[in-house]
């Protein structure tokens, strides 16, 4: 079985890795379903990483219709300790602008329609979440950004990402609400991962590419993908270099993460009344307590 220590997921725009090298096609199934795309493993810096394209390599899937789930389960067969998602987003603040990169330390949930946790069927887990994404990943995105120095680019450490539902972009009102709670970025993907994520253990850090300034802005045209396209572009190139010396920087020096040891308290059935089929089901993250 292919292994890989960090995942990389795409988002929009980052469908993939060139610098990957030595890449096989890893096509991966799960009790969830099946996972967006087939996983791209290659070696970049010296370790193996494992790229899947969220939306699939065409595009083909919606942020409601994403099988979080399988995701989530295949990136954990893989052995993958650490996730570098890459997401597209709408900036709900004048400072940051199109081009940008904020690494956020929050997210608010405005989904209404997924499915975000591993656990039911018989087994009740409630984990951890005051601090959603890991901090040491968030720092080594956050350094590996401003020692690149990349032209028009100024990176952003924290900030609150509002994940909304979609496809839809927000209404005026909806993106005055959003600023009014102080948020600083809007997507429609992360939150679902990063609670997932968490509940398998891996850490998580989001790298937050900024296309528009959504449409609260009064001197900027509403969000459209017309508009976002050449900033996705553009976003994707200076991603990969991001992901490449973030990779170097966690190989040099793997971070423990408390989400490393998420389940340790989290779980309230006791393991042996858990169904087995359940069990089965959850294998990969509950094997190292049984
Ligand atoms: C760029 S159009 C909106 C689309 O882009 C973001 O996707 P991702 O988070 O996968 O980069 C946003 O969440 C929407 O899905
Ligand atoms: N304005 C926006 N709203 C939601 N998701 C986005 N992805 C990129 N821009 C966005």
């Amino acid at each position: 079985m292919a292994q890989a220590k960090i995942g990389v997921i795409g988002g929009s725009g980052l469908y993939q890795m060139e610098a990957l090298q030595d890449v096989e096609e890893v096509t991966l199934e799960t009790p969830f379903g099946s996972p967006s795309d087939s996983f791209i493993i290659g070696t970049l810096e010296g370790t193996r990483v494992a790229f899947l394209a969220r939306h699939g390599r065409n595009h083909h899937l919606m942020p409601t219709e994403l099988p979080f789930r399988a995701n989530i389960h295949a990136m954990k067969q893989l052995g993958v300790e650490y996730i570098i998602s890459a997401s597209a987003v709408g900036s709900l603040q004048e400072q940051v602008k199109p081009l940008d990169m904020v690494i956020p330390d929050q997210f608010i949930d405005r989904t209404r329609n997924r499915v975000n946790t591993f656990f039911g069927d018989g087994i009740v887990a409630h984990i951890g979440f005051a601090d959603p994404v890991c901090e040491k990943l968030g720092d080594i995105l956050y350094n590996a950004i401003s020692e690149l120095n990349l032209e028009e680019v100024t990176p952003h450490r924290g900030g609150t990402y509002v994940c909304m539902e979609g496809p839809a972009f927000s209404t005026k009102a909806e993106s005055y609400l959003y600023r009014s709670w102080g948020s600083t970025v809007v997507g429609m993907t992360n939150l679902p991962e990063a609670k997932l994520a968490r509940e398998a253990e891996i850490a998580y850090g989001t790298l937050a590419l900024v296309t528009d300034y959504d449409c609260w802005h009064e001197d900027h045209d509403s969000v459209s993908v017309e508009m976002v396209i050449e900033y996705l572009k553009k976003n994707a190139v200076n991603a990969q270099k991001v992901i490449q010396e973030a990779v170097r920087q966690i190989n040099a020096n793997p971070p423990t993460s408390e989400a490393h040891s998420a389940l340790k308290y989290a779980i309230l059935t006791p393991l042996d009344k858990v169904p087995d089929t359940t069990k089965e089901k959850l294998k990969v993250f509950l094997e190292k307590y049984l």
